[in-house]
């Protein structure tokens, strides 16, 4: 066997050898026709195959999807085994991406299979014109042996996507998105939402609630995200809306954070006073991208669709169904925003756009709600952000001068059984100036003052109410008494 390769490499070396000495004196036709043939001997007997994936594809404008994802993937990957590299910052990017650099290969193995990967660029013809500004052109190359070509083809390509989709998702600067308008040079309306970067510090970690209502939340979150095969299969569009309700100060935008830092979404918050139509709604909707969080907070608070609705409901009388029907309200669709265009918005068709989304409404006051728009279905889960517990008090502790158990603590919790304090008001007690914050009797004590107070406050207030109310039940008595005394009177007068 090795002798009959050794002959047909000699054969090939002759062969080159004595086209070279002739070569000028060939006819081009003839030169051409050596070529293809010299391919396809080459082909026939090299059992590897190759496909380039190039950074622009066609049209030369749009970076190709594909090689941005390989990019990320060998950068994870493979680019540990590589001895040159190259550090770059991408555009949506706030870290740098570490990869191999231009003409080193690497190599990586998928399902046992062994492939390789080389980096490389093509330098553009400077005696070329184009239209183009020519630029390298980067390139990647992957060769495995021809036997894998339908595993290479058909899942590792796949794996490559999904991974380096995954690793760009991480990497990315993520959003925080407001419907202002943003507005490009010369004046025009760009897209319906501007945007800064997403930077709030919050997470579970740092979330003060029950940790059994926090592990659920969490548990909740990823099964979504891992679910798009499961909503496929029900027949769902994959969405999730969550509601946020409790009194001020209970942490229910630092839990919007912490899920927005958890799954790692862009988040879009918007203000429904800025929208005037369903129409302008459902624009502002489609430019919203997937892997995102759309919230509106104080939703009560947002629009008068409550009022509105009711008002309705007595003129009209019409029931439930037919009023959720998409239409139903068309006479002012396009002139106002109605609660069935904000249904719409929610579940809708429209709301099956782009994927992977979840909607949080908050609010302090759940009952001013009307129940079709926060039912199980458009809002999936009802999150009650509670006053400050003994649990959530451990978290703050801990997360604030770094302690779980002071003898302090019970004392602590017996005064948080007598008063409502939302945990804002907790982690500002435990705050002291900055001489003072290490110490974690100061801040306890600090805390205890603070609970004290606004037990008396609360004690005070209470007392107020009971006689404002007592003093209101002897005014209606004295009343229903005067208006009794003056009935009797005119019934004397008229028997009289
Ligand atoms: N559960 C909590 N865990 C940790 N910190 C909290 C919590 N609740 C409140 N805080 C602290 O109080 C501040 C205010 O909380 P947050 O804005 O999340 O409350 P909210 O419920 O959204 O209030 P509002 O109803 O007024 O909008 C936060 O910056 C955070 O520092
Ligand atoms: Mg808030």
């Amino acid at each position: 066997m090795a002798e009959s390769w050794a002959g047909l490499g000699s054969a090939i070396a002759s062969f080159l050898f004595l086209y070279a000495m002739v070569k000028d004196h060939i006819p081009f036709q003839l030169r051409q026709y050596f070529a293809n043939f010299f391919h396809k001997v080459i082909s026939f007997a090299n059992p590897y195959q190759q496909i380039t994936i190039h950074e622009y594809n066609g049209d030369y404008m749009r970076r190709d999807k594909l090689y941005a994802a390989t990019q990320a993937y060998l950068s994870v990957a493979c680019s540990y085994r590589a001895r040159k590299l190259k550090a770059e910052l991408g555009q949506e990017s706030d870290k740098p991406l570490i990869t191999f650099d231009d003409y080193e290969e690497v190599t990586d193995t998928f399902k046992g299979v062994k492939v390789w990967w080389y980096a490389s660029k093509r330098v553009p013809n400077s005696k070329t014109i184009s239209f183009y500004n020519e630029e390298e052109r980067k390139y990647y190359l992957l060769t495995f042996h021809k036997r894998h070509r339908k595993l290479v083809e058909g899942e590792y390509l796949n794996h490559i996507l999904r991974e380096g989709r995954d690793v760009m998702t991480h990497r990315r600067q993520r959003k925080l998105f407001t419907n202002s308008p943003s507005r490009n040079w010369y004046g025009y309306k760009s897209s319906a939402w501007s945007h800064v970067a997403f930077e709030h510090p919050a997470t579970f970690d740092t979330l003060a609630m029950d940790p059994k209502k926090k592990e659920e939340i969490i548990d909740d979150l990823v099964t979504f995200r891992e679910g798009k095969e499961y909503y496929k299969k029900i027949g769902k569009a994959w969405k999730r809306g969550y509601l946020l309700y409790g009194p001020p100060g209970t942490g229910k935008s630092s839990m919007i954070a912490a899920i927005a830092n958890f799954l790692e979404y862009d988040v879009y918050d918007l203000e429904l006073t800025a929208v005037k139509t369903n129409t302008e709604l459902r624009k502002i909707f489609i430019e919203t991208t997937g892997k995102s969080i759309i919230v509106v907070e104080d939703i009560d608070c947002s629009l008068d669709l409550t009022g509105k609705r009711k008002e309705k409901k007595k003129e009209e009388n019409e029931n439930e169904k037919e009023k959720m029907l998409p239409g139903k309200d068309e006479t002012d669709d396009n002139t106002k925003l109605t609660l069935s265009g904000l249904l719409n918005f929610i579940d809708g068709l429209w709301s099956a756009c782009g994927g992977e989304r979840i909607i949080i409404f908050t609010t302090n006051h759940l009952e001013k709600l009307d129940p079709a728009l926060i039912r199980r279905g458009r809002m999936d889960m009802h999150i009650e952000m509670s006053y400050c517990t003994f649990e959530a008090f451990k978290v703050l502790t801990k997360n604030y001068i770094g302690v779980v158990e002071h003898n302090m603590f019970n004392t602590i919790r017996t005064l948080l059984c007598d008063v409502n304090m939302s945990p804002a008001d907790v982690a500002e007690g435990l705050m002291l100036k900055k001489s003072r914050n290490k110490d974690v009797g100061a801040c306890l004590e600090n805390l205890i003052k603070v609970i004290e107070a606004a037990k008396e406050e609360a004690a005070k207030k209470k007392a107020e109410e009971e006689l404002a109310a007592k003093e209101n039940e002897e005014l209606i008595t004295d009343e229903e008494s005067s208006v009794e005394k003056a009935l009797d009177l005119e019934n004397s007068n008229s028997e009289k």
